[in-house]
């Protein structure tokens, strides 16, 4: 197999291009590096800059390279941007997706992992999230990624690809500082800045029906997310008869705004208690995967812990900001 990661210089996707490579798969990127960053990749893995919409250079690249895989990762993934330009992230998330398939059966690849995300489900009222809980995506970015999963899913069936949407949950952590993320848009990046100006985290709502009154998710580690990918790509190379694998990918455990809190103020050392803003529109109380499919499915199982996930966020962190930090 020879796999083209599209998206590969982003933040999970150098993650999921360092497994691949560390475990001798053979990899190809694609990356227009409007967000991502080229020195992420592991040596050994070629990198083509360009655009998913650039039906040509897909062209190019599946042939030079003779690609037999996809795992699709290039994408826009900012929820409130997509509320603001929705037509960029139908653009960039859909018709972007649309151009690769059309080249990939061009081509004859038939292994395909698309990088969807929980929220497609989403604000659901349950404990566990199934992958059989009814898909309602409540923004742009969420219906992009259902509309996603509908055209692979589709494309598989008409074209005999063996496809998988992998639905991830809140992920956190670097496998090495060098590949920490980059962007400030989530909640453990967002505590980290506010901590570096000397300023109190902020929690979004304390009075949800949960039991501290804070918003729970299902952290989990980029490096177990990279390692569930792998997992998927050696099911889809094994897979001669087609046919669709979507999962969650998650932990299984909820973990508050205030317990994710107190673990950045332990790991940080920043003494302040979080002050408590107004609730974020559009944040649901809870959100936990089940991930009792993925187990079932391929074995796999995330194994690091909030600790971990925050503790090398934060090593990353000062990698990126060493005045602030003092490191
Ligand atoms: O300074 C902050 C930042 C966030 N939060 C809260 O922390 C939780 C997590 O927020 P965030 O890290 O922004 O993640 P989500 O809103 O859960 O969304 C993430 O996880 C989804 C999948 O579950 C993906 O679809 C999104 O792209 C991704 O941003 C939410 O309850 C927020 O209200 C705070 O209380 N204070």
């Amino acid at each position: 197999m020879t796999w083209l990661i599209t998206g590969g210089a982003g933040y999970i996707g150098a993650h999921v291009a360092h497994a691949m490579s560390e475990a001798g798969e053979r990899a190809v990127v694609l990356d227009d590096v409007s967000s991502g960053v080229p020195g992420r990749l592991p040596a050994g893995v070629p990198l083509v800059r360009g655009s998913i919409t650039d039906r040509e250079l897909l062209d190019r690249v599946l042939a030079e390279h003779a690609v037999t895989g996809v795992v699709h990762l290039a994408a826009k993934k900012q929820v409130g941007e997509s509320v603001e330009r929705p037509l960029y992230y139908y653009r960039e998330n859909v018709h972007g997706l649309t151009v690769l398939l059309e080249a990939v059966v061009a081509a004859g690849v038939r292994r395909f992992l698309f990088s969807s995300s929980a929220a497609v489900y989403g604000v659901p009222d349950v404990d566990l999230i199934t992958e059989e809980t009814p898909a309602e995506p409540i923004n742009p970015y969420g219906e992009t990624k259902l509309t996603g999963e509908w055209l692979v899913r589709a494309t598989g069936r008409a074209h005999g690809l063996a496809t998988a949407c992998l639905r991830y949950f809140n992920v956190a952590g670097a496998a090495r500082p060098e590949l920490a993320d980059t962007g400030v848009f989530n909640i453990i990046p967002m505590f980290f800045d506010r901590i570096t100006r000397g300023e109190a985290p902020r929690i979004f709502g304390a009075d949800y029906p949960t039991p501290d009154g804070t918003c729970v998710r299902d952290y989990i580690h980029v490096a177990d997310l990279a390692g569930a990918h792998l997992a998927v790509a050696r099911r889809l190379a094994e897979d001669t008869d087609g046919g669709d694998l979507t999962v969650n990918i998650g932990r299984g455990r909820g973990v508050s705004v205030r317990e994710l809190a107190d673990v950045v103020s332990e790991v940080t050392g920043f003494t302040g208690p979080p002050v408590v803003e107004a609730r974020r529109a559009g944040d649901a109380a809870r959100a936990v995967a089940s991930v009792d499919r993925v187990a079932k499915e391929l074995g796999w199982s995330a194994s690091r812990g909030v600790r971990e996930m925050v503790e090398s966020a934060w090593e990353g962190w000062r990698l990126l900001h060493p005045e602030a930090t003092g490191s």
